[in-house]
């Protein structure tokens, strides 16, 4: 069964079409990127991926089950806009998907992202990279069977690029398939596929 399965999908935004008859197959627990100019259509894939929006049109499956059936264990995201909550603190937003389930959660995942000494803090008074962090760790909290990740090293420098690769590479080991939507060139390097869009479409390789 396919991790991800995007069929024949085509969705349009404020009347102009940004998607355009992707296809796409996933099947391996792997770090896999998708790179593309700005306004290719990779954040709008994340989303549909991620379930948070509905294609116009196709058909997306995750783990054999309709992507909108909300199930943060089977398929989490990390969204450019992050999307804490920032009264809560730092670890209380990372906990917050295990917390919902009522299930147990490793945080070893924020020592892995550099956040144990501001765990305690509220997100509103950390910097945007720490943020960023923040709602990376939530996303691959609970070993997710996919995680989407919208650019999750805009925010990073140098140093702390290296802790988002080794928690990606981290999760793809420990079964998580990893979706990076992106254009840096370090996470490029270290993903085991690579998927191109250009204007809504596939590349073919
Ligand atoms: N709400 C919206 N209404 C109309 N068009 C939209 C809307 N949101 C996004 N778009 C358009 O959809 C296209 C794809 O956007 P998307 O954010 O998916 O691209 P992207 O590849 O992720 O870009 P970036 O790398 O800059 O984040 C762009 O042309 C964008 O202008």
């Amino acid at each position: 069964m396919p991790l991800i399965e995007v069929h024949e999908v085509s969705h349009s935004r404020g009347g102009t079409r940004v998607l355009d008859g992707v296809d796409l197959t996933l099947d391996a627990a792997t770090t896999a990127v998708l790179a593309g100019r700005s306004g290719s259509g990779k954040s709008t894939l994340c989303h549909l991926i991620a379930g948070v929006m509905t294609p116009t049109s196709g058909r997306v499956q995750v783990a054999g089950r309709p992507a909108q059936s909300p199930d943060w264990a089977t398929v989490s995201l990390l969204p450019q806009r992050l999307a804490l909550e920032p009264t809560l603190t730092v670890a209380e937003n990372v906990l917050l998907p295990a917390g919902l389930r009522r299930s147990a959660a490793d945080p070893a995942v924020l020592d892995r992202l550099g956040l144990s000494a501001i765990a305690d803090r509220p997100a509103r008074d950390t910097s945007l990279g720490e943020q960023q962090r923040t709602a990376l760790a939530r996303a691959l909290i609970l070993g997710p069977a996919v995680a989407v990740l919208d650019e999750p090293t805009a925010h990073q420098d140098d140093e702390h690029v290296q802790l988002v690769l080794d928690a990606l590479a981290t999760a793809a080991t420990t079964g998580t398939l990893v979706l990076v939507a992106t254009h840096d060139q370090r996470v490029i390097d270290i993903a085991g596929q690579v998927i191109r869009l250009h204007s809504g479409r596939v590349v073919p390789t």
